[in-house]
Order: C-alpha cells, then structure tokens, then sequence
C-alpha cells in the first residue's frame, strides 16, 4: 500500500524525468492556477461523497485530493518538511 511520502516521492521523480503519458507531468504543465482549480474541485467532492456516500467513497475522494495537493507542492517547489513543520 502506497503511503503519502512515497507518492510525494513518485511525483517528484515524475517531475524530474518527465515520463510519456503522466498525468502528474500534464498538471504540472498547466500551472499552479489550474492545479489550484483542481484541488478546490476534489476538496468539494470530498465534502459531498463524506456528507452523502459511503466511507470508501469518500476515502477515494480524500485519496484524491491528497494527490492533487501533492501536485500542487511539488509545483511550487515544496518539500514535505516545509509543510510538516507546521504540523
Ligand atoms: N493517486 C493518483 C491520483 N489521484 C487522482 N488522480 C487524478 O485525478 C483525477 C481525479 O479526477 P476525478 O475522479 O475527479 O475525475 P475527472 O474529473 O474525470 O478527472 P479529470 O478529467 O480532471 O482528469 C484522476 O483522473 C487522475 O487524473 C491521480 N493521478 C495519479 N495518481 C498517482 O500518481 C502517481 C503518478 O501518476 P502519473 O503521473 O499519472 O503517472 C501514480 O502512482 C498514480 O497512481
């Protein structure tokens, strides 16, 4: 089972090497701003699939937007301890 700093590490190779066919590489290519359109998106079907689906459901969606704000960091240069300093 994949963990969240194993993806994060995923995503950073990804970034580096550029792979045909990533949708992390298409993200990172479109922008923050996009990427930021996207996260507002999952976090909304979060919200939706918690109050109205079922728990696996809505674990889906948070495993979603856990992605897409790993794409986000990795955009913007974040590293995992500069956002787990504020934990
Ligand atoms: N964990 C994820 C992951 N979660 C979500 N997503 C993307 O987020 C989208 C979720 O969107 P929705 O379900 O809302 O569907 P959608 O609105 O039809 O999606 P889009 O049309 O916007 O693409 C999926 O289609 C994926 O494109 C992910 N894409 C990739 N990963 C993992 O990231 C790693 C790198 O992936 P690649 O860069 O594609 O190789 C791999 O381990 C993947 O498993």
């Amino acid at each position: 089972m994949k963990t969240f700093d194993a993806l994060f590490a995923e995503l950073t190779d990804k970034a580096a090497t550029r792979p045909e066919g990533s949708g992390t590489v298409a993200q990172l290519d479109a922008g923050v701003h996009a990427i930021g359109k996207k996260i507002v998106e999952e976090a909304a079907e979060v919200w939706m699939a918690a109050e109205h689906e079922s728990d696996e459901r809505a674990a889906e969606e948070i495993s979603q937007l856990l992605y897409h704000l790993q794409v986000l960091m990795v955009a913007k240069g974040l590293t995992l301890d500069d956002v787990y300093t504020h934990l």
